[in-house]
């Protein structure tokens, strides 16, 4: 059969349902190109000059590696004479970016986390970018950060590049998952799966286990179970499973199920969490609702939480259905009982 580029599909969705408009379609293969650039800045590694730390800080005061900052550069550039654009938001800037005058402007917004697991840049282990896009409210010309606060529920596309022994682009805009596969030959993203599903039940979790001292009650109830296995109350074994970059671990979910989930603890709390709301938890939050699994923030749906600030921090519940819901409703339980 002949493969199917992202371009011809994305053509396809727009005619089959008119949710996708032209703009809107221009814009994903914008991003899709800055992607192929970052893979290739990726694949280069040390013979790139690419590794290591760029000596600076982003607004969050996080180290930034040289790859944050150009993966930042690439999107960034390509998007800004793009034309689909109102304004663009990143993890590695600290207030939204205008579209210069001197470009045309359009209706949407898009915000990024432009390399996500940069801890992992150096070892030679995967890594990615995610991306959600939004409209620009009606009438706004000038968008501040304040327009970028719209609950998850809002966007029209999300996705997220896994730059690993093989490149993927993972795209919702509303209507299934669907994963496309770099063909470094032709120089295309090429549609390798459609309509990934998680299966509702699960017998793998990933989570940062060195934190568990400083969970809360309901989380150090819930692990606890699972790791009882076979002569616990779960009746069970589970495997366990963490990468540290948000996009292998979720990829990993999307391909075969299970559970990623990073709540807030001890050391996080008076941040809200350390995973960010609306470049990270929000658009893996409405691919993992569109291939069937579930996101909350240990209490409520991801989707439905209105951002407060533009690097807002959440708790992060997703996966496989059965098991985020077992999660949360303990977290639901526990607050019940307290109050
Ligand atoms: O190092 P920790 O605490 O395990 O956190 C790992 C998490 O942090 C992140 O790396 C944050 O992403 P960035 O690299 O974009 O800051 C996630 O991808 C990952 O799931
Ligand atoms: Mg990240
Ligand atoms: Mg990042």
């Amino acid at each position: 059969m002949k493969p199917i580029s992202l371009t011809r599909f994305l053509i396809e969705e727009q005619r089959s349902r008119r949710q996708i408009t032209p703009d809107l379609r221009l814009l994903i293969e914008v991003v899709a190109r800055a992607c192929k650039h970052i893979s290739l800045a990726i694949s280069k590694g040390e013979l790139g000059g690419v590794l290591g730390n760029a000596e600076a800080y982003n607004v969050q005061g996080e180290a930034q590696k040289k790859l944050d900052v150009l993966s930042n550069e690439i999107l960034l550039e390509a998007n800004e004479w793009g034309g689909h654009l109102a304004a663009l938001a990143s993890e590695e800037m600290e207030a939204p970016h205008l579209i210069p005058h001197r470009f045309p402007k359009g209706n949407y917004l898009l915000v990024f986390d432009p390399l996500d697991g940069s801890s992992n840049i150096d070892v030679n282990i995967s890594v990615g970018t995610i991306f959600s896009v939004l409209r620009c409210p009606e009438g706004v010309t000038e968008p501040t950060a304040e327009h970028f606060l719209q609950p998850g529920v809002e966007q029209v596309a999300a996705g997220y590049t896994v730059y690993g022994p093989s490149t993927l682009l993972v795209l919702t805009t509303g209507s299934g998952v669907h994963q496309f596969t770099l063909d470094r030959e032709i120089g295309s993203f090429v549609l390798t799966q459609r309509n990934l599903r998680i299966p509702e039940d699960t017998s793998e979790f990933a989570i940062n286990m060195s934190n568990q001292r400083h969970w809360e009650a309901p989380m150090q109830r819930y692990v606890q179970e699972l790791l009882d296995g076979k002569t616990g109350p779960r009746g069970r074994d589970f495997n366990m499973r963490w990468v540290a970059s948000m996009v292998a671990d979720v990829h990993r979910i999307m391909t075969r199920g299970g559970v990623f989930y990073y709540p807030v603890d001890a050391k996080t709390r008076e941040k809200g969490g350390r995973l960010r709301l609306l470049y990270e938890a929000s658009p893996m939050a409405f691919l993992v609702e569109q291939a069937g699994g579930a996101a909350t923030d240990g209490r409520q749906r991801l989707l439905e939480r209105k951002p407060e600030a533009l690097h807002q921090r959440v708790p992060v519940f997703l996966g496989s259905k059965n098991e985020v819901e077992r999660v949360t409703a303990l977290h639901r339980e526990h607050d019940a009982a307290a109050s």
